[in-house]
Order: structure tokens, then C-alpha cells, then sequence
């Protein structure tokens, strides 16, 4: 039985993770984090993610659960996550972090903290399909080559802060990557105003926000006389949390390292 602790157990994120690790038989809920002056504290965790009691109250310590968990899943904000993830290395619990908006500073501080034995997934995106896009578009990019220009849109609900969204920035490195560019300065994100034909090297980024939509991706090859779109869209956070649970199985077994979502699902190689 591995021992899970849910950070941002009260996000749209969280509750569908607790209801996850609830229905597991492999997994058992040992602690929910919130920040200090949430509302729900005190709360039975389960109870807040629609469930049944699960005996485990919604808390701002991680003092409350880290000597009786294996393993955190950490889906809240970019300064928690960075806050909490040395404490939980340092206490030798898994991590496996969904949160977006991590800077290039922070994956360095986290592979800094595998170097002394930590094991951490980071994914932007944890569903099979947005990763099995990734791994297209690695292939597809080369293929097609520079007669196909590359632009990413994204659409997700209008309470996301982050934008673009951490699953386009990845595909934007894959595909920069894959054309022998460099995604932070090669990347236009939106247009507008008298910006010019487009450029053979450059990658349109364009970050679409409104009602309840999930997570949709979009990679367009545009060429002279047709297009090739890789779609990929979202309609349950499940397909996110059931990731984030083969992530925690994933760790258990694994050597101290950064993983990410592609050496959990085994597609390294595709
Ligand atoms: N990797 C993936 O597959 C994936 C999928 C969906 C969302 N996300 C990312 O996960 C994050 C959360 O998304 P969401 O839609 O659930 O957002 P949300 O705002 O609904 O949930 C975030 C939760 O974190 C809590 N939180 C904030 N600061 C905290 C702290 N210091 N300690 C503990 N909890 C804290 C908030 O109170 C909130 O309940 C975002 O960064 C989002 O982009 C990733
Ligand atoms: O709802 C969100 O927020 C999502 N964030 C991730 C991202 O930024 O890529 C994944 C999709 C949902």
C-alpha cells in the first residue's frame, strides 16, 4: 500500500485526486494540504471531493501526515510547490508535481534535489494522449520539415492563471527542439499590430481562455497547399489524476531522478 498526501487538496485538481487515491485499492490517503487561511481546513478530505468520509482532515502542516506518507502529489501554485518539494525530499517522500508555471530556476532546483536522492515526476500534463502528442510531434516536426510552419493553440477555462499553458510550452520545446530552435527566443506568442510576414523560424504560440473547457491542444504544420493538425482535448480532469497515480505507483520502484510523464508511460523510445 502506498501512502498518499494531496497538496491543493481542495483545488478542482485536488478533489478529483483524493476521490482517485480513495478508490485505489493500491493506494491509501494519508494527508491533504491547503494553504494557511483556507476556508476548508479542519474539513474531512474526502467529504470536500464529493466522497465519503476519509478519516483525513484538510490541514495547512505538513507536519500532520509526512511521517506516514510515501509519496506527495502536488497539484497548487508554482511558489508552493517550490516551497514544499525540498522539505518533502529532504523527509525522503516521492513526489510527483502537475502544478504549471514552473520556471527553468525551479526544474533546476528540482533535478538539484535528485542529485541528493529525491525522486520527482514533473509533467505539465499527466493524461496518455497529450503525452503520446508529445512523442508525435518529436517525429512529425522533422519529418514535415521547414516548408511546414508551426503554430500551438491552446484552450483551457477562464479560471487558469498560467498561460500558455505548461502542456504548449512543452510541445513548443519539443518542436523547437526538433527544427533547431530555441523555444525562448524563437517563440511569437499572439500577434499583433504590423509584425511582418511570419518567419521560417519562429513557433506561433496562441493561449485561447473561457467557460469550463478542460485542456485543448492544437499543433498545426502549415505548408503551401495543405495543413496537418494534431489535436488533443481534455473533457475529464480524470485522464490527469489517473496519470498522477501511475506516477506514485511509477516512483515507488524507481531510482532517485526527475521523471517526467514520457519515462512513466514508457514512451521513450516511441
Ligand atoms: N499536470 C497536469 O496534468 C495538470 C492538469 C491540470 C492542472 N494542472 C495544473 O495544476 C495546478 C492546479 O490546477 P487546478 O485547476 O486544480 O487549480 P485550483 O486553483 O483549482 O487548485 C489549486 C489548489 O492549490 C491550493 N494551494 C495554493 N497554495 C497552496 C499552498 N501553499 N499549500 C497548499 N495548497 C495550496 C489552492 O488553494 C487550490 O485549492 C495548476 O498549475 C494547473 O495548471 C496540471
Ligand atoms: O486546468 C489547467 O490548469 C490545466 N493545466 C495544464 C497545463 O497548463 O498544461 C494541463 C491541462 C489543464
Amino acid at each position: 500500500m502506498i501512502r498518499v498526501a494531496i497538496v491543493g487538496a481542495a483545488g478542482r485538481m485536488g478533489r478529483m485526486l483524493v476521490t482517485g487515491v480513495m478508490l485505489d485499492p493500491e493506494l491509501a490517503l494519508s494527508g491533504a494540504l491547503e494553504y494557511s487561511g483556507c476556508p476548508l481546513l479542519g474539513q474531512d478530505a474526502g467529504v470536500v471531493a464529493g466522497q465519503s468520509a476519509a478519516g483525513v482532515r484538510i490541514t495547512d502542516k505538513i507536519e500532520d501526515f509526512i511521517a506516514n506518507t510515501d509519496a506527495v502529489i502536488d497539484f497548487s501554485s508554482q511558489a508552493s510547490t517550490m516551497e514544499l518539494a525540498p522539505r518533502l525530499a529532504a523527509a525522503g517522500v516521492n513526489i510527483a508535481i502537475g502544478t504549471t508555471g514552473l520556471t527553468d530556476g525551479d526544474k533546476a532546483a528540482l533535478r538539484s534535489l535528485t542529485a541528493a536522492g529525491a525522486k520527482i515526476v514533473q509533467a505539465p500534463n499527466m493524461s496518455i494522449g497529450v503525452n503520446l502528442l508529445f512523442a508525435l510531434c518529436a517525429k512529425v516536426a522533422p519529418l514535415l520539415g521547414e516548408d511546414y510552419d508551426i503554430e500551438v493553440v491552446e484552450m483551457h477555462h477562464n479560471k487558469k492563471k498560467d498561460a500558455p499553458s505548461g502542456t504548449a510550452e512543452r510541445l513548443g520545446e519539443i518542436l523547437a527542439k526538433a527544427r533547431g530552435l530555441d523555444y525562448g527566443h524563437d517563440t511569437r506568442h499572439g500577434r499583433v499590430g504590423m509584425v511582418g510576414a511570419r518567419s521560417k523560424g519562429e513557433i506561433g504560440m496562441h493561449a485561447l481562455r473561457g467557460g469550463d473547457v478542460v485542456g485543448d491542444h492544437t499543433v498545426i504544420f502549415a505548408a503551401e497547399g495543405e495543413r496537418v493538425e494534431l489535436t488533443h482535448k481534455a473533457s475529464s480532469r480524470e485522464t490527469f489524476a489517473k496519470g498522477a497515480l501511475r506516477a506514485v505507483k511509477f516512483l515507488a520502484t524507481a531510482k532517485a531522478g526527475l521523471y517526467d510523464m514520457q519515462d512513466v508511460l514508457g514512451l521513450k523510445d516511441f
